[in-house]
């Protein structure tokens, strides 16, 4: 059976970043930019005014208080009609162009605006004030955006204010959710005697969508080959397969058999993990224009699923979107109580952090919650992350620093 670190590097190994595709801008929240973006135009595009108010040449205002004769008003996008005259003003409102010989504007609350004619009252004035020049924030050419950045709600206003409504990225990965098992109900449902719901779509759909991916769940499967084999071909047009369930050894784990039939190369099935152990990964057939399908058998216990998906689809998805595969994020944390493990199985262990008061940078002091195994998918609701424990026996003395992967 393979160690996590060794079935990771097999996971890793057969992912590679999905195809560049011009997305609408819209859609791009998150995704990664494919290649440099640049301006079309300079922006502003005019000189443009900052404060409403009124359009000035600092050359008539030697001396102040001064009064200067009213010429005509513009109007957040209106463009001025002529240059202004030697000891004339413009009214003017902030965003407007100014006329091409206004050097500043003076904001409206320090001057007394008359019926034909505005006194600019005593203050410092000089030329630029409250102005922006055409150009000031970039010029047409310059290269806003170098490809490769990841796309943030201001890099997204940005390519806005530059019209880049379409743009290239690292395409998103598609992922089908496939619930698979004779015991499943909808969530919506009540269950019937020895039925239970299906919780576990759910989860992986808002793992999925926590990571800015949508993704398409398949009706739940029953267990029968030819049932598993209609749902799990369609699925296998995607670019990750989470199939839930029917990966042990029962009478009824038809998973890994029927993906085999349906071209899926099996990598490894099992993993010296807990929980999590019966994890079956493989590679779908070739597709013509994206890489074959990532295909993760997923157990059906929430917990294994819960953490079989940050241990091994995350870091996939990673590399999918054309990142690195971001570390587990694993921290020192102190364990507060004594830990026999007696066994050869990574262990993730439910744990809360007790030491509500202690300062940011120092680790935290952890315990396990009550845990009911890996199908309590409520103790982790009172956990704040896992506690981990390596794949050899070992024992934790209180007050020892232990692995701890915070949850959320
Ligand atoms: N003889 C052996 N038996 C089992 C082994 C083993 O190595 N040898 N491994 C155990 C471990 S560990 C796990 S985990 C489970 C995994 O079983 P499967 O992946 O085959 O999953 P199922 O049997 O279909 O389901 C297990 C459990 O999870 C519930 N389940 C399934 N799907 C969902 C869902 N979508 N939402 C909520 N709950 C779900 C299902 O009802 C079962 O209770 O196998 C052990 N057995
Ligand atoms: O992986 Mo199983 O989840 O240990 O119960």
């Amino acid at each position: 059976m393979l160690r996590v670190p060794e079935a990771l590097a097999r996971v890793l190994e057969h992912a590679a970043p999905l195809p560049v595709a011009e997305r609408p801008l819209e859609n791009c929240l998150g995704r990664r930019l494919a290649a440099d973006v640049w301006a079309d135009a300079d922006q502003p595009p005019f000189d443009k005014a900052l404060v409403d108010g009124f359009a000035v040449r600092c050359e008539d205002l030697e001396g102040l208080p001064k009064r200067l004769r009213l010429g005509e008003t513009i109007l957040a996008g209106q463009v001025p009609s002529r240059p202004l005259a030697p000891g004339e003003a413009a009214t003017i409102m902030t965003g407007a162009p100014l006329p091409s010989n206004a050097d500043a504007v003076v904001m409206v609350e320090r001057t007394a605006p008359g019926f034909d004619s505005v006194e600019i009252l005593e203050q410092a004035i000089k030329p630029g004030m409250n102005r922006l020049p055409r150009g000031r924030v970039y010029r047409a050419g310059d290269r806003l955006l170098e490809g490769g950045v990841e796309l943030t709600p201001a890099r997204m206003g940005l390519l806005a204010a530059a019209g880049a409504s379409r743009v290239r990225i690292v395409d998103w990965t598609r992922s089908a959710v496939v619930p698979t098992g004779d015991e499943l109900v909808d969530f919506r449902e009540v269950p019937g005697p020895g039925r239970i719901r299906n919780s576990n779509a759910l989860m992986l759909e808002t793992l999925l969508a926590r990571r800015g991916l949508a993704s398409w769940t398949s009706p739940i499967l029953r267990d029968e080959a030819d049932v598993l084999r209609n749902g799990l071909k369609r699925a296998l047009e995607l670019d990750v397969v989470l199939v839930i369930g029917g990966v042990s050894a029962g009478q009824k784990d038809l998973v890994p058999a029927t993906l085999r039939e349906l071209g899926v190369r099996e990598v490894f099935h099992k993993v010296r993990i807990k929980p999590g152990k019966p994890l079956w990964f493989g590679v779908g057939p070739a597709r013509s224009e994206r890489p074959p399908a990532l295909v993760f058998g997923l157990p059906g216990n929430p917990l294994s699923g819960l953490v079989n998906f940050l241990i091994f689809v995350a870091p996939a998805l990673d590399v999918l979107d054309g990142r690195p595969a971001r570390g587990l994020g694993i921290l020192p944390a102190y364990s507060a109580v004594r830990l026999e493990h007696r066994s050869d199985l990574e262990t993730y262990l439910p744990v809360r952090i007790v030491d509500a008061h202690r300062t940011p940078t120092a680790p935290p002091t952890v315990e396990p919650v009550d845990y009911g195994g890996s199908a309590d998918l409520a103790s982790v609701v009172r956990a704040d992350g896992f506690l981990v424990l390596p794949d050899r026996e070992t024992t934790v003395e209180p007050g020892e620093i232990v692995g701890f992967l915070p949850l959320d």
